[in-house]
């Protein structure tokens, strides 16, 4: 049984020093950018302070897909047959405003233009929420929006995506479908939506280019029903079952750190 994590900074390696203490909980909790973590075993007596391989690192897929493209849809599908858990950038950012925070009425101000929030916030209120969060397995959606979205979750949270789903749909059915929305977003109208499309082709392709690269893209045609939609997605997650199957229950910040074993 895995106990209390203690004493992590001076464990870590010395390569670990410079990252903030949540950073150092988060790697060491789901050894995210060094894909396999240690806790210290304080159980059994004599053995204070030895450090044992642990958690996997949390499987992460990331939605990605112009406005409209049915990213939010789909990822309600996924979390009801995958039981993943769904972090909408946008989302997270319409919270801020909602809340009145900081940087809440900078944020509105860039959603109403449809620019994207700079990149520091939204991975932030990201890094929150995955450390926070009892889950292991989680689909971002909405993000990276820009490769500097992206560098700075790798440089911020320190893990890189298992899959990324990318919901290729032409622009004028996302327009159709943005504007036939009706949950009265600041950002569906016709302005706004045409701001969005030219910054989405500008911004998001590169990172698509990038996970293409990778290997690590996986391309859906967003036309036609949600259900039909729905079955080039399920195929996708098909091998990775038994992992997202796996799923602990593991929350960094919590003093106690509960095992499956
Ligand atoms: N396959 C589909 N066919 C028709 N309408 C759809 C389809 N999928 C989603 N929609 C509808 O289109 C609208 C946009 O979908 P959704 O909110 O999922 O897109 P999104 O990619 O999350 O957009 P955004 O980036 O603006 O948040 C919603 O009203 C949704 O109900
Ligand atoms: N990574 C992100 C995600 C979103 N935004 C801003 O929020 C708007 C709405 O996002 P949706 O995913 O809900 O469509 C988007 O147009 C951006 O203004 C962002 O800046 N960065
Ligand atoms: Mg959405």
């Amino acid at each position: 049984m895995w106990r209390r994590v203690a004493s992590l900074s001076s464990t870590i390696s010395s390569s670990s020093r410079s990252l903030s203490r949540n950073q150092v909980f988060f790697q060491a909790a789901f050894g995210l950018s060094i894909r396999e973590s240690y806790a210290t075993e304080i159980s059994k007596p004599g053995e204070e302070g030895v450090l044992r391989p642990k958690e996997k690192a949390p499987f992460i897929t990331f939605v990605l897909g112009g406005p409209g493209s049915g990213k939010g849809t789909q990822c309600e599908k996924i979390v009801e047959t995958f039981g993943l858990t769904h972090l909408s950038a946008g989302d997270l950012l319409r919270r801020e405003i909602a809340m009145h925070t900081q940087n809440g009425a900078m944020i509105l101000n860039l959603i109403k233009d449809g620019k994207i929030v700079p990149s520091e916030v939204t991975v932030k209120l990201l890094q929150k929420e995955l450390e926070s969060s009892n889950s292991s397995k989680f689909l971002i959606d909405g993000f990276p929006r820009t490769e500097e979205n992206r560098v700075a979750f790798e440089r911020i949270v320190g893990a890189d995506p298992d899959v990324v789903l990318f919901f290729d749909c032409p622009e004028e059915e996302m327009v159709k479908r943005v504007l036939n929305r009706n949950q009265g977003r600041v950002d569906d109208n016709i302005t706004t939506m045409k701001k969005r499309l030219k910054i989405f082709e500008a911004l998001n392709r590169p990172v698509i280019d990038y996970y293409k690269n990778k290997g690590k893209l996986y391309t859906i045609n967003a036309i036609g029903t949600v259900d039909d939609i729905f079955k080039q997605v399920l195929p996708i997650f098909t091998p990775f079952e038994e992992q997202l199957k796996q799923s602990r229950h593991v929350n960094p910040k919590s003093p106690l750190v509960e095992n499956s074993s």
